[in-house]
Order: C-alpha cells, then sequence, then structure tokens
C-alpha cells in the first residue's frame, strides 16, 4: 500500500504526465462511450481528470483530443503502418495512448522526445499498458523519424471520417466535393459573429470581415469571447453563418406571433426578436432555455420562454410563423466538433429524423392556415433534410414549398438547391483564404400551410 502511494506521488511529480494521462482517458470515453467532448471538457460538470487540471494543462488536453479527433484517419493509418500487426482488440486504453501521443508528435508543437517520454512513462504507469511499454517506444520513436516524409503523403490519401460519414458524404455530394468538405473539416473553423447593425464597423472592432450574408467573421480570436469589445452591451452573438440564415427566411415578420420551437441556445430566437416579432421560445432542456434567457438579457432582447417537449406543446392560440430548428446528428459542425464523426452512427441519423418529422408534424399543427413555418438542422444527411421534407409534403397535401428566391437574402443566391431549399456545406463560402471560408452545414426548407 505505502509502495502504490509513494509510485503515484512520483507519478504526480512528473511535469506533463497527467495531461496525457487524462488525454487518453477522455479519448476513451468520447470513442468507446460515444461521450461528447464539450461535456467531457466542461470547466464545471467536466470528467474529474479534467477538472483536476489547471488552466494551461486543460488547453493542451483539449489541443490534444481535437487534434487526435479531427485527424483520427490519418494517425490510426501512420500508426498502421509501424506496427507489425494490428494491436489487440482488446487493447484500446494503447490504442489511445498512441493516439494522444501521435497526435502530439504530428500535428502539434510539442517536442517529439517529450511526447515519446512521457507515452511510454504512461504505459508503464499502467497495468493494462505496462506490457507494451516497449512497442510505444518503438512505434512512436519511429514515427517522429518517418513524419516528414510519411505526413504529407498520408494526408492527400487517408480520410478523417469514418465508413459511414464518408459513403454517406460520397452519395449524397459526389467524389470531389466530398473530398472539399473533408479537407474543410481539418481545418480549425473561424468565429462567426451575428452583429445587431453596422456590419462593417464591428468587423474592424473585431479585426474580422464582412462576409457576404452580412455575418462579421473573425480567423482566430486573440481573446475570451467575453473580453471582447462589444459583449457587454450585446452589440452582437457568435452565431455560424449558415445559421443565421434559416431566421432570415420569413422575410418582414413585423409584429407577427413567432414561435421559435427548439430554440435554445437562442442564436435565432434573438434574430427573429430583432426583426421585431413577437417571439415565444420553446425548448424542453431546462439548462439551455436558462442559457437562451442569458444570452437575450445580455442583448437587451426578450421573448416568452416556455420549457416543454414540442409534442406536449398545446398554445392556445396558433402562431402567424413557426421556426423548427430541429435537433440533429449536427454533422454539419464537425469542424467545430470533430468528436461528432466518432460519436455518432447511422442509427443515431435514422432515429434523429424520425423524431424531426414528429416534430415537424406537431409544430405545423400550432401554424395559422397561411403561415410559414421553416424546418431547418445542421446535418449534412439528406435523409434528415432534403428527404425527409420531400417524404413530409408528399404525406401532408396542405403543405407546399416555398421556394426561396436568389435575390431574398445577400449572398444566399449560392446556397439555394434546385427545389429552391437552403443546403450549405463546410465547403461553401470561398474567402481569400482556407482559414477565412466555409460555413456549417445546413438545411433549410420554408413551408407554408396552404389551408
Ligand atoms: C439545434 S438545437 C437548437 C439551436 C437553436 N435554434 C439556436 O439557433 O440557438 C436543438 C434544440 O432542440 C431542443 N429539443 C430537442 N428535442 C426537443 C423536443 N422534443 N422539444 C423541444 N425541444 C427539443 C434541444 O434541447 C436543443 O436545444
Amino acid at each position: 500500500m505505502r509502495n502504490r502511494n509513494v509510485q503515484r506521488e512520483n507519478l504526480s511529480a512528473i511535469p506533463g504526465l497527467a495531461v496525457r494521462m487524462a488525454g487518453t482517458r477522455l479519448l476513451a470515453a468520447v470513442v468507446d462511450a460515444a461521450t461528447p467532448l464539450d461535456g467531457l471538457t466542461d470547466a464545471e460538470h467536466g470528467h474529474p481528470q479534467y477538472r483536476a487540471l489547471d488552466v494551461r494543462d486543460r488547453a493542451l488536453v483539449r489541443a490534444i483530443l481535437i487534434t487526435a479527433l479531427r485527424h483520427r484517419g490519418t494517425i490510426a493509418a501512420l500508426l498502421a503502418c509501424r506496427l507489425e500487426k494490428p494491436l489487440p482488440a482488446n487493447a484500446t486504453t494503447l490504442s489511445h495512448l498512441l493516439h494522444v501521443a501521435a497526435a502530439q508528435i504530428l500535428f502539434l508543437d510539442v517536442p517529439d522526445s517529450a511526447a515519446v517520454d512521457l507515452a511510454v512513462t504512461h504505459a508503464k504507469s499502467d497495468p493494462r499498458t505496462l506490457r507494451f511499454a516497449g512497442l510505444v517506444n518503438g512505434v512512436l520513436r519511429a514515427l517522429a523519424r518517418a513524419k516528414a516524409a510519411e505526413l504529407p503523403i498520408m494526408l492527400e490519401t487517408s480520410r478523417d471520417a469514418p465508413d459511414w460519414l464518408s459513403a454517406m458524404l460520397e452519395k449524397t455530394y459526389g467524389p470531389d466535393e466530398t473530398a472539399k468538405i473533408l479537407a474543410a473539416h481539418r481545418r480549425e473553423a473561424p468565429v462567426d459573429f451575428t452583429v445587431k447593425s453596422n456590419p462593417e464597423l464591428w468587423a474592424e472592432r473585431l479585426s474580422g470581415i464582412v462576409l457576404p450574408t452580412g455575418s462579421v467573421r473573425v480567423e482566430k480570436l486573440v481573446a475570451p469571447i467575453p473580453d471582447l469589445p462589444g459583449f457587454v452591451e450585446g452589440a452582437w452573438w457568435v452565431q455560424d453563418a449558415a445559421a443565421s440564415l434559416p431566421a432570415r427566411l420569413f422575410g418582414d415578420i413585423n409584429g407577427l406571433r413567432v414561435a421559435d420551437l427548439c430554440a435554445a441556445p437562442g442564436g435565432k430566437t434573438a434574430q427573429l426578436v430583432l426583426a421585431g416579432a413577437e417571439v415565444t421560445a420553446l425548448d424542453t432542456s431546462k439548462n439551455r432555455l436558462a442559457r437562451l434567457e442569458e444570452n437575450l438579457a445580455r442583448l437587451g432582447l426578450s421573448a416568452e420562454t416556455v420549457q416543454s417537449d414540442l409534442l406536449a406543446f398545446a398554445p392556445p392560440r396558433p402562431f402567424d410563423a413557426i421556426l423548427l430548428d430541429a435537433p440533429c446528428s449536427s454533422t454539419g459542425t464537425v469542424r467545430r466538433h470533430p468528436d461528432i464523426p466518432w460519436i455518432k452512427t447511422p442509427a443515431d441519423v435514422a432515429k434523429l429524423a424520425a423524431l424531426q418529422a414528429k416534430l415537424l408534424a406537431h409544430a405545423i399543427k400550432l401554424l395559422k392556415p397561411g403561415g410559414q413555418i421553416v424546418f431547418s438542422n445542421c446535418s449534412l444527411d439528406p435523409s434528415e433534410g432534403e428527404e425527409l421534407v420531400e417524404t413530409f409534403l408528399t404525406e401532408n397535401p396542405a403543405i407546399v414549398l416555398d421556394p426561396i428566391k436568389p435575390d431574398e437574402i445577400a449572398g444566399v443566391q449560392p446556397f439555394i438547391t434546385p427545389a429552391g431549399a437552403l443546403r450549405t456545406t463546410p465547403a461553401g463560402l470561398d474567402m481569400e483564404t482556407p482559414a477565412l471560408s466555409g460555413l456549417d452545414g445546413f438545411y433549410a426548407a420554408r413551408l407554408r400551410k396552404a389551408y
């Protein structure tokens, strides 16, 4: 017992080891238990091994994990080249430990020797990996030697996406667009702001550019969001350029009663309120609705908020217009959430598509005849977008598609589909540099209740 304590004390004295151990543990939670990375790295409610780290170490763990997930296919392929035979199927801790080290060696500004030595020490400290310590040393040293020659070639040929996602993208968008989408997934997304007014002024103050769609885009933040100019006075909120489009599809809603039925954290609610609508913002999640209320308060905007499952919501009067920004697989947001490809499955996509169809059918009942409903989500999968709406329209003759016209909203024309819906992918919105380009994958269709 005494020896074990001494050993533990010794381990905690090794600089950087706790970060690698937490990285390996959290990678296991993402990949083996499908736990979202944002939850694991939440400052208050995150994984205890993460919360035990200081602020700098937390940032390093997040950087390692984001890199390990963003380049998971490339890392796996380069590791496989160094292994004589595949790792045993039950050697998951060893695999995660190697991925954590390889992410540092291949993509991060960590000296190779530090990444290798810490991985070997880590392997020796864990009974599950102890007997592989020699393999860890050999594989990682060989990887460090080979990276200059092999990494550029591997980036050309490997895919950083699981087969199911690659296959869905290829089938939907074809090989060229898929290659562009997957290339965009490898880049960190810029930060977009929706501004209440005067985008040029805020682009200057935030050191960004104004996009053709009117959002302000900043390549890399120089300070935490709450420290940026305009935060305290509520001049803007963070919202991807694509996410800012669905709420703008209603045209003039000044004075109309509009329901935002999956509203939290409220980016689109804020747009609807700013456009002059009397907004009811509904969400099933108490915590997320509380965030929406905080966000609206900072922006000096107000809306009626309702915490309810949409399927149980029965308002006394129908609404003039409805936004249904439905929960989805979020495959359009991989640039910001590189864990998504590795925690979602085709079964999740199918389940979410079925839920969306139910939510849409219920939402329609809450709409006035003649009213508009915008259905949107941030999935790249047509089963949650184009196909779902097509089926819905076939089954509901009272609902018709209200096609979006090219000149309705500035900058939106390239994203209008032949059917008149909106489709964006991370391969869209080419700006001066790749780092300033791209936008989240979104689908939005504007429907009208004819009678
Ligand atoms: C894509 S997010 C909405 C983002 C939001 N529209 C925005 O722009 O900030 C989907 C939301 O739907 C909510 N949700 C999921 N199932 C729901 C249901 N059955 N009823 C109401 N809200 C639901 C989730 O809590 C989540 O906040």
